[in-house]
């Protein structure tokens, strides 16, 4: 492990989750920074999503204390409900499948993002109804900071297209959009390069680095794609069997033996990311001597 340095934004400790007798998740420790991409990755089934699905709460996890730090206290998200953990503690999440609303404009997916927002300054509907100045301002603030999320993902031309009617990439982009519009301090992503082309998944590391560097948001991610986890991440935490294997720099864990161990199983070498590939002695041996 190398020590990652920076103010913490999420202290998971000793996290377990356990199904009956499968523990899916297993005393998992680590500190996601403010302001930084923290990836969690590692093979299918070690138990990245249900440590999400902890986080967001989905599952009550079995064990652990998941602690957020904001400007307004710490707010232990093992003991919230889902909904008080997106609303008040501002936590956002994507999830491995798309689940937009179909139906609905582009802009409508990111205006109904802010419904609890609106619903407040509405003081639950009156003031909405009687088109007060307080509602009216507050919607006018929605639709700005919606406006500025199409722009970001690059969807301003599409804002009225039905969602469902996107192409793959863009629906993926959308889905963020969505996330950043709940005014999160810290984005979940599941997956977000999943079935992304090469330039999508540059374009995906783009607005990561931006949501990073411009909006100072913590990102916690889960992705299979190498080369986007270690171009764009601060930190990587690693799973294996519901177990943290390794934690530290980009360079740190992919350079380390468990890891390779991990992703190499007993003798599929096909199943490495390239990135790790092509640090392993012996592919760097040849490649000198080539
Ligand atoms: N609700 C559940 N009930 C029982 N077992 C579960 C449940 N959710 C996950 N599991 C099991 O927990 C383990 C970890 O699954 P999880 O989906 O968290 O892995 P993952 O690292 O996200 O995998 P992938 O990369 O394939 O998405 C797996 O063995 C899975 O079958």
């Amino acid at each position: 492990m190398t020590a990652i340095t920076g103010t913490p934004l999420l202290e998971v400790e000793h996290l377990t989750m356990r199904f009956g007798g499968l523990v899916a998740v297993n005393d998992v420790s680590f500190t996601a920074m403010k302001q930084q991409i923290t990836a969690v990755i590692g093979p299918n089934g070690a138990g990245k999503t249900t440590m999400f699905n902890c986080l967001t709460g989905f599952y009550s996890p079995t064990v652990g204390r998941l602690a957020l730090h904001r400007d307004e206290g710490i707010f232990l998200l093992e003991r919230l409900e889902a909904f008080r953990i997106s609303q008040q503690a501002a936590v956002a999440r994507t999830f491995q499948n798309i689940r937009l609303f179909a139906h609905m404009s582009v802009l409508e997916n990111l205006i109904v993002a802010q419904h609890n927002k609106l619903m407040k300054a509405s003081g639950f509907s009156v003031a909405g109804l009687l088109g007060l100045p307080v509602y009216r301002k507050a919607e006018k603030e929605a639709v700005e900071l919606a406006r500025h999320w199409l722009d970001k993902v690059k969807l301003t031309k599409f804002a009225d297209w039905e969602a469902g009617n996107l192409p793959y990439g863009a629906q993926r982009r959308l889905e963020i959009a969505r996330a950043m519009c709940t005014e999160p301090v810290l984005l979940c992503l599941d997956e977000p390069a999943a079935g992304l082309n090469p330039r999508e998944s540059g374009d995906l590391a783009e607005l990561l680095i931006y949501i990073r560097d411009e909006e100072k948001i913590g990102v916690l991610l889960i992705e299979h794609d190498m080369s986007v986890v270690m171009r764009i991440s601060d930190h990587v935490v690693v799973l294996d069997y519901g177990r943290k294997i390794s934690d530290g720099t980009p360079a740190y864990v992919k350079s380390d033996p468990t890891v390779i161990r991990a992703y190499l199983g007993e003798e599929e070498h096909e199943e490495l990311p390239p990135e790790i590939i092509r640090d392993l002695p012996e592919v760097a041996e040849r490649e000198e001597g080539a």
